[in-house]
This record gives structure tokens, C-alpha cells and sequence, in this order.
């Protein structure tokens, strides 16, 4: 039997909690996307022997991968071991993922019939992912656990182009030339991501994220057109937790990404937080929160250019309604693991 969904008031004094509703935390909270991956010498252990998709339906090893960094770095909140990708897998669409590469379809979706084909996705389809969430809770306690998926402009390059790309060329192909397509297959993978994250709130995590991570390839006109709706679509659906919407890329177009639905928006490195927090600013409105930014690559630096730059961020912060530390986009792989804990320690030293 699996328990009831925890519906419990969430830990409201966790710091990152605290922040992404604009209030002023006890330290300030840090965490990293891809935290839990290939940086990690416990992570290529366990999952020598198994394949990534394999590992995201299999919940004890999501809930031992999602701990790892809880436990090495003493970050201030978990994120779901999962895949952008894994609702269309659980759809039963042919996706994998190739090492070293990323997400390969068997069948690139490029035409009305094929997007008419595709399969919607029930609840039930996602059963392992819904466990791997109330294992977690059990096992984090106060430590917030984010939930996430893919947004549907990123989900639609991957199914266009099949795999990976660098310009999406067929991807904006096919939304400029047929854009009913364009927003009934958007509208499509907007009901699967929709599902992906209502299945995850059930099961008790505490907040969201939406990665757009490629939406940063077109211009803001175009995002207006072709992406916000749907994406706004999703983020309606979220109740109760707080939504992060991120995208790599985006500088240009940050208020169309807080317009969406975001009560925190991440920002890449690209843009300073104070010139972000600007960007955001609407007259009568709260003041913004964000998340971000240090650039994933200064890890590689000397640790002083670390330090002073993690200082940087933590400062350029505090022109925000709340500010919640992350890099600009993933751990890269060979990142030190040593050093994204004494970033964080660096981090909880500091006022917030
Ligand atoms: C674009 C995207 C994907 N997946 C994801 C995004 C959006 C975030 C971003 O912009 O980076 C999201 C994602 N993927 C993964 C997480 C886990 C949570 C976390 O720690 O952040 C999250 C949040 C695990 C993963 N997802 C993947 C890995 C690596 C798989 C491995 O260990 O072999 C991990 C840890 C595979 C994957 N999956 C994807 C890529 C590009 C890759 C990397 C391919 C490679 O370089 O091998 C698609």
C-alpha cells in the first residue's frame, strides 16, 4: 500500500521556501542544477551497471541519487533524479538516452499526422516517479524537494530534431511554416508536462522548476507567439508550490518568462542579477525573485576567482524580493565536487 499524499503544511522556514516567496531566510539557500550526476563519484558507482532511463523508473535509486548531494554538500534543497524526457518514455514514446550525447527519438515528430499520433499520458503511466517522490519525503525531512520538468518548447526541439541541436533549425521550420501544427503539438506535450508535474505535487514535493533550457533560441517576439501560452498553460496548472521557470539563454526576454506564471525566474549567467532584477521590475508588482547565476565554468577557476564570485552574485542578489544561489545552468560533469561544497558552505556564511 502507498501512503497518502503528504498534504501537510510544507516547511515554511526552509530557507529556499522562504526566499522564493520574497521573504528574508535565516542564510541564503543554494543549490545546483544537475547537483546529483556525473560530478559525483557516488553517482557513477550506482549507476555503472544501469541505464539513465532505467534509474529514473527504479524509486530506491532516484531516492539514493536525488540524497547524494543533500548529504555531500549540505545543499538547501534536493532536486527529483529524473529527466526532462521521462513523461514521454512513460507516454510510450521511443525516446532514449545516449551517453555523452542526450535525448535520441526513434521517430522525429515533424508532421500533423504524427502529432496527431501522439499518446496522451495518465497518472497511473507514471507510478515509479509518484514512489520515488514519497520516498524522498520521508527521507528529507525539513530539506525541501523540487519537482521539475521539461517545458514544452524544449521537449518539441528534442521530438523535432530528433536528438540534441544546435541552431533547431526544423524546429522553427515547422513553427513558422505550419503553426497549427506548431500549437497542437505544443499543446500536446503542455497536457504531458502538465501531468508529469500534478503527479509529483501529489506525491509531496515542495516546489517546481520549468526548464526551457533552449528557449533562449528564439527572440522574444516569437516566444510571445509560439511558446508563452503553453508554458502558461502549465505553470496555471501548478497549485500549492512555489514555480521556478528557467531557461538558458533568456536574458532578453526575462519578463515574458516571469509573465508565464513564475513566482521565481532563473537566470543564466549571461546577465547580471541586479541588470535582471531591473529587467523584471513592474511597477506594483512585488519585487521579483531569481535564482542563479554563477557560471557553471568559473568552478574551474582558482578558488579566490570563486570566491569573489560567488560574493558577486550573493551581492548582486540583494536587489531582488528573494534570491535563491544556483549557477547559470548544470554542474558540468568534471566540476571538483569538493568545491561545490565549499561553495556552499561560502554561501550559508553570508548574509542574505
Ligand atoms: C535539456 C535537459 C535534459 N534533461 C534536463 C534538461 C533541462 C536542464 C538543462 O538544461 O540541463 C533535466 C535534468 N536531467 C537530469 C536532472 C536531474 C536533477 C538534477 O540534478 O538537476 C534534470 C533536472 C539528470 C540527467 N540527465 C542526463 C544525465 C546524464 C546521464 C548520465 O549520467 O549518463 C543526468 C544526470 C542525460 C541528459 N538529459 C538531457 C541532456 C542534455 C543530458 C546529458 C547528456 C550527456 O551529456 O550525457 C536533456
Amino acid at each position: 500500500m502507498t501512503s497518502a499524499p503528504d498534504t501537510a503544511p510544507r516547511a515554511t522556514t526552509a530557507p529556499l521556501l522562504v526566499a522564493a516567496a520574497g521573504g528574508t531566510p535565516a542564510h541564503p539557500p543554494v543549490w545546483f542544477m544537475r547537483q546529483a550526476g556525473r560530478s559525483l563519484p557516488e553517482y557513477r558507482d550506482v549507476r555503472r551497471d544501469v541505464p539513465m532511463l532505467t534509474a529514473c523508473f527504479t524509486p530506491d535509486l532516484v531516492c539514493e541519487i536525488t540524497m547524494q548531494p543533500v548529504r555531500r554538500h549540505g545543499v538547501d534543497a534536493a532536486i527529483l533524479f529524473s529527466d526532462i524526457v521521462v513523461p514521454l518514455v512513460a507516454a510510450g514514446i521511443d525516446v532514449d538516452i545516449v551517453p555523452g550525447t542526450g535525448p535520441v527519438v526513434a521517430a522525429p515528430v515533424r508532421t500533423s499526422q504524427a502529432v496527431a499520433g501522439l499518446p496522451g499520458l495518465a497518472p497511473e503511466q507514471l507510478a515509479p516517479v509518484a514512489e520515488a517522490v514519497r520516498l524522498l519525503r520521508a527521507e528529507l525531512g525539513e530539506t525541501p524537494l523540487i519537482g521539475f520538468a521539461g517545458a514544452p518548447f524544449t521537449l518539441a526541439s528534442y521530438l523535432i530534431e530528433g536528438g540534441p541541436s544546435r541552431h533547431h533549425e526544423r524546429t522553427k521550420a515547422l513553427m513558422y511554416s505550419d503553426p497549427d501544427t506548431w500549437h497542437a503539438l505544443l499543446g500536446a506535450l503542455a497536457g504531458i508536462t502538465r501531468t508529469f508535474l500534478e503527479v509529483q505535487i501529489a506525491a509531496g514535493v515542495s516546489a517546481v522548476q520549468l526548464f526551457d533550457s533552449w528557449a533562449g533560441a528564439l527572440s522574444e517576439r516569437d516566444y510571445r507567439e509560439f511558446v508563452l501560452p503553453h508554458s502558461s498553460a502549465v505553470l496555471a496548472a501548478v497549485e500549492g508550490v512555489p514555480r521556478i521557470h528557467f531557461g538558458v539563454g533568456t536574458g532578453e526576454f526575462l519578463p515574458a518568462m516571469r509573465e508565464a506564471g513564475a513566482d521565481v525566474v532563473g537566470v543564466d549567467w549571461r546577465v547580471p542579477l541586479d541588470e535582471a532584477v531591473r529587467r523584471l521590475t513592474v511597477p506594483g508588482r512585488p519585487a521579483p525573485v531569481v535564482q542563479g547565476n554563477l557560471d557553471p565554468a568559473v568552478l574551474f577557476a582558482d578558488f579566490d576567482v570563486v570566491e569573489r564570485e560567488v560574493r558577486r552574485v550573493v551581492a548582486e542578489g540583494r536587489a531582488a524580493g528573494g534570491h535563491i544561489v544556483n549557477l547559470g545552468h548544470g554542474v558540468l560533469p568534471d566540476t571538483d565536487p569538493t568545491l561545490l561544497t565549499r561553495v556552499v558552505d561560502l554561501v550559508h556564511s553570508l548574509a542574505p
